[in-house]
């Protein structure tokens, strides 16, 4: 019989690190159609955003000076030399003693510093009272204060979330160079798995879970899946399908035959498709202890345990951490975790880390996680659950009304 080596979570998520690459091939995106993309050079601004200094308020562009000691009870007086017009430069130029109307977005005429609200002052034919004063800047954009010139913006391996798209536009960048979308391939084993699609199972057949729970993940990850389809349990087909999906994508993700059974061949396939091979076999968490990492050939290929919980929380937890390194993604992503207070003890072993699903509801203004026991072959667990609760390997359980931290999921 063989024994995993299994590696802790921490240095699974390390071995990841160290043994994935990016891949190279970059495209030329149009902005509009680069969300979530990653961006394969840094962006430096050519140009001050705004490029000019711009009221942030309707109100009276004036010398702050002017507005000194200006209050309801005691109002100063201005006089109004004009307007500015919305995406003009304006004519008229603030002196000592003057206003000058500017709207939300108006470019600040010359020799003004700062901007009196209309709810500030009132313009009486022409003279303006002004009931409050202003500071120096006050509510004007000052040129380049969003972007400077030179500045570089964004650096290369940033995802490109709405924001990052939002400053690009500004600048006027239509068109990015960012890493090509990646392929991934997924094939399920198991004499027992049949499409999902079959109307009748004859006994002992399991319809394909698997495949659409991880290209569902796949998907909200912007990468594009090939499905190979299903393999029975016999060495050389399982090596011959696998190897002809693994010629035309980036990662190759196999479910089902991990563990260590008689009739599991995921290990030897793998290692057929080429160096180093297995980084991973076997991880201290619960579920999915029987997960398979490796390399072959400048290219991942992940082993997912058959269990359909067991699955989709092992690509969920490592599966997409694997995918943005090879996209390229290089700033970290924060942790996405709420704190919940949990209704139930569970207990844990030491060195293990445990993932359990949990329903999450709100009560007395506090989050709580309510444990959904079952199985991890059991993908309801997955469906009732809005999250699942992470108990690191230092841990020996939590107890009840302890907080713990919760990666949401619905
Ligand atoms: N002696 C031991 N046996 C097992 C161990 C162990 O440490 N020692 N680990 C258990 C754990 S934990 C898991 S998880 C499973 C993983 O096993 P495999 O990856 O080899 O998976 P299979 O045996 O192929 O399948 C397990 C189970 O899941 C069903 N399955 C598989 N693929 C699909 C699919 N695409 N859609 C739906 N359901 C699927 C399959 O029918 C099995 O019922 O090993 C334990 N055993
Ligand atoms: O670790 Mo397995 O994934 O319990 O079912």
């Amino acid at each position: 019989m063989q024994f995993f080596k299994v590696k802790t979570v921490e240095e699974t998520f390390a071995l990841i690190e160290e043994n994935i690459p990016a891949i190279e091939q970059t495209v030329v995106r149009e902005l509009g159609e680069a969300l979530n993309d990653i961006l394969a050079v840094p962006v430096v601004a050519k140009e001050n955003v705004p490029s000019f200094d711009r009221s942030t308020v309707d109100g009276y562009a004036v010398r702050a000076k002017d507005t000194y000691g200006s209050s309801e009870s005691m109002p100063g007086f201005l006089t109004v030399a004009g307007e500015v017009k919305m995406g003009e430069v304006p004519d008229a130029v603030v002196r000592h003693g003057e206003a000058v109307y500017a709207p939300t977005g108006g470019m600040m005429p010359k020799g003004s510093d700062s901007v009196i609200m209309i709810e500030h002052c009132e313009d009486v034919e022409g003279l303006l009272n002004t009931y409050k004063q202003v500071a120096p800047g006050e509510n004007v954009i000052r040129a380049g204060e969003d972007i400077k010139a030179g500045e570089t913006l964004l650096a290369a391996g940033t995802r490109l979330r709405p924001q990052e798209l939002g400053a690009l536009a500004s600048l006027g960048i239509a068109e990015v160079p960012v890493f090509r979308k990646l392929k991934v391939g997924y094939l399920s084993s198991g004499d027992e798995i049949v499409p999902y699609q079959t109307k009748t199972l004859v006994e002992g057949q399991i319809r394909d879970i698997n495949y659409l729970t991880i290209a569902g993940l796949a998907n909200e990850w912007n990468v594009d899946v090939v499905y190979g389809g299903i393999v029975r349990d016999d060495f050389e087909e399982f090596r011959g399908r696998a190897r002809e999906l693994y010629d035309q994508v980036d990662c190759l993700v196999l479910s089902g035959g991990s563990s260590v059974g008689a009739k599991d061949y995921t290990t030897d396939v793998i290692q057929s498709l080429g160096d180093p091979g297995v980084f991973v076999h076997g991880i201290s968490i619960k579920p999915g202890k029987p997960t398979i990492l490796a390399m072959a050939n400048g290219k991942p290929v992940i082993g997912l345990p058959g269990h359909p919980a067991s699955a989709m929380i092992i690509f969920k937890l490592f599966g997409e951490r694997i995918l943005r390194k090879l996209k390229g993604e290089k700033i970290e992503r924060k942790p996405e975790r709420i704190f919940a207070k949990i209704t139930k003890n569970i207990p844990s072993s030491m060195g293990r880390a445990d993932y359990i699903r949990v329903r999450l509801f709100e009560k007395e203004a506090e989050w709580w996680a309510e444990p959904i026991i079952g199985k991890s072959g059991l993908i309801t667990t997955l469906v009732k659950s809005d999250g699942i609760v992470e108990i690191s390997s230092e841990k020996e359980g939590v107890s009840q009304g302890e907080y713990v931290p919760v990666i949401p999921s619905r």
